[in-house]
């Protein structure tokens, strides 16, 4: 059984959570959608399921890319799974949304124009960290650099993160799609992120064959409102998967402090050794980052995107408490503009 369903991503880690019983029963699959009311899962022969959320399922506790238990026609059970990327929905009441599940590299992708920004590439190279998944920064148009050589913007990425693999390419060359594709063998599962127009979708074609169809079908949902699914798991000529969900394009960081602290080990490791724990790299004696930076060895902009980057996982890890907090204060805000307005109005 478990021979064909590596071609789905399924590993040693799904095996050993089965009990006896459950590896005698069920089938397990692994979810391609998620829609509100049921899910779509491929079965290791890779054939599609319709499988309807019923009972104590709901479709927020599911992510694409995770694997379930079936009885055949309804979900028994998830697995625990490898890796998992989320995000804290808008809204006044915080509440996390799944995006996807056992990723095994994440596509950080930029170009080789205004679009580099060591920032966001550190965002992201957060958010990779945090989950559990290898980050592959893919500078895309390297066959038309602008401002700089190819060269210089793969220097610049690689001096964000020691162990993140950096790759300059021409995304509409087939020669330099190869460069991705030991990434993408069978078993292994990929999601690309990004802004606007560096280059995702050729990515995409390039490793599947196919245009990525992000947020085109419609669903309408028990209130009549439409909700927006699309195909999300695409297969990859190498074998691998890619997973786009409407989502993954809009990652915003949260909860990642463990990553960012891995990210930044340089600037870490030197703190901890700061004469005061709390020590803010002002102008404190026995500053160690200070010193570090008055050295050269250390770059101050690095050291400010450091900070600012915690200061926005801080401000997007906030608990569900301290949002209900800033709703009801908002809430009774907006109250107390709309009375005004009316009183303006002579409505009151
Ligand atoms: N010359 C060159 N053009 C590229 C390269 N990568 C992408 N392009 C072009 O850049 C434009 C944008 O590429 P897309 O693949 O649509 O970008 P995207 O990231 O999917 O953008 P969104 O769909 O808006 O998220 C297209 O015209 C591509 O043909 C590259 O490496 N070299
Ligand atoms: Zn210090």
């Amino acid at each position: 059984m478990t021979s064909d369903l590596k071609t789905l991503g399924w590993t040693q880690h799904f095996t050993g959570q089965l009990s006896p019983d459950e590896f005698e029963t069920q089938t397990p699959m692994r979810l391609a959608e998620v829609r509100r009311r049921d899910v779509v899962a491929l079965s290791a022969n890779l054939a599609r399921h319709d499988l309807a959320l019923t009972g104590e399922h709901v479709a927020s506790e599911f992510a694409v890319g995770d694997f379930v238990l079936t009885d055949g026609d309804r979900i028994t059970r998830r697995l625990d799974r490898r890796t998992l990327i989320s995000r804290k929905s808008a809204g006044l009441i915080s509440d996390t949304q799944l995006i996807a599940a056992n990723i095994n590299t994440l596509f950080i992708t930029t170009s080789c124009n205004a679009d580099f920004n060591e920032a966001r590439l550190e965002r992201y190279l957060a958010i990779a960290i945090e989950a559990g998944i290898a980050p592959v920064i893919v500078i895309t148009k390297a066959d038309k650099p602008e401002d700089h050589s190819a060269e210089d913007y793969q220097d610049r990425a690689r001096a964000l993160y020691r162990d993140a693999n950096v790759l300059a390419i021409n995304a509409k060359d087939p020669a330099h799609i190869a460069k991705l594709e030991p990434y993408c063998g069978t078993g292994q599962t990929v999601a690309l992120v990004g802004s606007s127009g560096v280059g995702k979708s050729t990515i995409a074609r390039g490793l599947t064959g196919e245009d990525l169809a992000v947020g085109d079908i419609r669903e309408d949902d028990a209130k009549g409102r439409h909700t927006t699914t699309a195909r999300s798991m695409y297969r990859m000529h190498a074998g691998g998967w890619l997973v786009d969900t409407p989502g993954m394009r809009e990652l915003a960081l949260h909860d990642a402090a463990g990553g960012i602290d891995q990210l930044f080990a340089d600037i870490t490791d030197l703190a901890a050794g700061c004469k005061f724990s709390d020590c803010q790299h002002q102008s404190e004696p026995g500053c160690l980052v200070r010193t570090a930076i008055d050295a050269g060895e250390l770059d101050q902009d690095r050291l400010e995107r450091w900070r600012k980057l915690k200061d926005e996982d801080a401000r997007n890890s906030e608990t569900v408490a301290e949002s209900r907090a800033r709703g009801r204060k908002f809430s009774k805000h907006v109250r107390n503009t709309m009375k005004a307005k009316r009183a303006r109005r002579g409505e009151d």
